[in-house]
């Protein structure tokens, strides 16, 4: 699939967010390994904290079925530049994804950045800075 493609599925995504209080639907779409498309939205809540992105859900979704290994991102919002993913989504996207994946950073204008994990979260906490702990002990 290309980029194009995923960016447009972002967008199809975006149409099912949840967002009575910010009334900013953001949409993300993730390519696996296999081909599929994991569709994300934004879903918030009256906790406002409990509000899960659009990246998280999609993400959330594929590892809920099994899937785990992922080709590309794609994001979209109205804002005025490529859309910016929040702290917490960076560091999701930096636990199931290589740093050299393309992340297709969009918004409704057309405006595309095209950047990759290890881009969105320099110096990310991973699993291997756990197991040197571990290894410790
Ligand atoms: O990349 C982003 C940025 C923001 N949001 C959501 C969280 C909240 O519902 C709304 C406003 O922050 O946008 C996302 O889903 N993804
Ligand atoms: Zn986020």
């Amino acid at each position: 699939m290309d980029k194009e493609k995923l960016m447009l599925e972002a967008k199809k995504a975006r149409e099912m967010a949840y967002v009575p209080y910010s009334k900013f639907p953001v949409g993300a779409a993730l390519l696996s390994e296999d081909g599929k498309v994991y569709h994300g939205c934004n879903i918030e809540n009256s906790g406002y904290s409990m509000t899960n992105c659009a990246e998280r859900t999609a993400f959330f979704k594929a590892v809920s079925e099994g899937v785990k290994t992922f080709k590309a991102l794609a994001v979209t919002g109205n804002t005025e530049g490529p859309i910016s993913p929040c702290g917490a989504c960076r560091q999701v996207i930096a636990e199931f994804c290589d740093g050299s994946m393309p992340v297709y950073l969009t918004n409704l204008k057309g405006d595309v950045q095209e950047t990759t994990v290890a881009e969105l979260l320099p110096g990310a906490f991973t699993k291997e800075d756990l197991s040197y702990a571990a290894r410790q002990q």
